[in-house]
């Protein structure tokens, strides 16, 4: 393995987690007024109400471009769609494990949802049909929405898509004092039970720190991309595609793992012409390129790779390995034989496999979810689904005499084994009943 370019993480000058430590306190003791004074400071926010009205809802809606509503409903469609496929794949199921004893379970919706959608930088309306939508065609009834202002005003088209997408109640707040009015509750707004959707490194934080009290989907933070890509690649096409999530912010790892040192090489190059041509976001897209790119190759010097019985393969088959090990958010196949990927890769929040696609459909339009672990989450968790909004319970019927007591001897004797006498008697006594047992006590 050999680095073409190598990140260079500034030394950290905040300390996010004790400023988040500090608002959600803050907000817990003093509720609305806390939620107040960090809008105003971080956001220069602070209307008569945070909730929007139904004629400013509508007012919003009515200021969207037409043609921007017909989009967002085509992309609702597209979401909610696969969002429906996957709840039909979970099941709820009854099973008699021995004669008489069932055994089952049974997917819930939880009843009260906090969807963040970011709007820092960007008016990321799209979050809304990842968060708010999921949540409705998992069943969720109550989906509190909040989104931050934009320079002062009323994001129209991510309102829109809030409204469109299903939400109860939204309100126009951003970062930690969103997340935690919605987790803790204040005067004026309910707590929910559960809190999902993205953020940068602050809404991140808050929604980890206010874990346990409230659920969450998953880490969600700052976008990370990295491409594998073979001798096949076009540097143009992979460049441009690293470029497409490095705008995100200024703390955004784009990575390249290729085999090719021809195609890590034009990537650097054509990276430093995209950021020169006429690319508005640029700024933002170096300071991360600079501080966060890397570009590594997988080289053709280690024999074992080469000798693998997958001929050809060994060395892409070295380079998803090395891409595993970076549990990236989004992980882009641009090789001979993208799907290869699927059997070979196991760490990433999502897969975009071959050239035809990419990230920005997933991001944008193609109807699977955005929000996705981050900071190597994805070695534990998927990305947000319908699944993440359901309760998975379970349940138990004896419906016959014998087996009550068969189980309650087995119980009898568990729990004895563990000194937990108490828990041994209700066994007993379903023994005694059942079986004509002996109290021993
Ligand atoms: N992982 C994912 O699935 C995913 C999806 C979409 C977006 N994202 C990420 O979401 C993020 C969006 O970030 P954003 O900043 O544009 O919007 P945001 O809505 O997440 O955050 C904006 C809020 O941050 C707060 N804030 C800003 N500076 C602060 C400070 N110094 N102290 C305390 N609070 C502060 C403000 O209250 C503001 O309302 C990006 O990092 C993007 O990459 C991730
Ligand atoms: N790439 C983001 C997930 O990290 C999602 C997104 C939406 N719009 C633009 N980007
Ligand atoms: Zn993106």
């Amino acid at each position: 393995m050999k680095y073409l370019k190598r990140s260079a993480p500034p030394a950290t000058a905040v300390d996010v987690s004790a400023i988040v430590h500090g608002v959600i306190a803050d907000i817990r003791k003093n509720g609305d007024a806390a939620v107040r004074r960090y809008s105003d400071k971080f956001d220069q926010w602070s209307p008569a109400s945070f909730r929007l009205s139904r004629a400013e809802i509508d007012a919003a809606i009515a200021a969207c471009p037409a043609q921007t509503i017909e989009d967002i409903k085509t992309v609702q469609r597209n979401v909610r769609l696969f969002a429906e496929q996957q709840r039909e794949s979970i099941t709820d199921f009854e099973y008699e494990i021995q004669p008489g004893v069932f055994l089952g379970q049974r997917n819930l919706p939880i009843q009260r949802v906090g969807a963040y959608i970011p709007g820092g930088r960007y008016p990321l309306l799209a979050s809304a049909h990842m968060t708010i939508l999921t949540a409705k065609t998992a069943g969720v009834p109550h989906v509190v929405g909040c989104t931050p202002p934009m320079a002062g005003d009323i994001p129209n088209a991510t309102v829109a898509a809030m409204a469109l997408a299903g939400a109860d109640e939204i309100y126009l707040l951003g970062g930690v004092q969103a997340i935690a009015a919605m987790a803790l509750g204040t005067e004026s707004m309910a707590k929910v039970d559960f809190l999902a959707g993205p953020g940068n490194a602050f809404v991140a934080e808050a929604k980890r720190q206010l874990f346990g009290e409230v659920g969450i989907d998953l880490f969600a933070g700052p976008t990370e991309i990295l491409i594998v890509a073979d001798e096949t690649a076009d540097p143009f096409t992979v460049a441009t595609d690293l470029l497409s999530q490095a705008e995100h912010g200024p703390d955004t790892p784009a990575v390249l793992i290729t085999t090719s040192p021809s195609v890590g090489r034009e990537t650097i190059c054509r990276v430093q012409e995209l950021l020169q041509r006429d690319l508005s976001t640029a700024e933002l897209s170096q300071t991360s390129w600079e501080r966060f790119g890397e570009v590594v190759v997988v080289e053709n010097d280690d024999k074992d790779v080469l000798d693998t019985d997958d001929g050809n393969h060994g060395l892409v088959d070295a380079a998803y390995a090395v891409a595993d090990t970076y549990a990236s958010e989004h992980v882009q196949i641009l090789t001979a034989d993208p799907r290869r990927a699927l059997a070979k890769m196991t760490a990433y929040g999502a897969l975009f496999l071959g050239a035809r696609t990419c990230v920005s459909y997933g991001d944008k339009v193609i109807g699977t979810n955005h929000v996705l672990p981050t900071k190597k989450a994805a070695r534990y968790t998927g990305g947000l689904w319908v699944g993440k909004f359901l309760r998975t319970l379970t349940y138990q019927e004896v419906r016959d005499d014998r087996a009550s007591g068969e189980l309650g001897r087995l119980c009898g004797r568990a729990a004895r084994v563990e000194k937990f006498e108490g828990h041994a008697r209700s066994g007993d006594i379903r023994a005694h009943k059942y079986l004509g047992d002996e109290l021993g006590w």
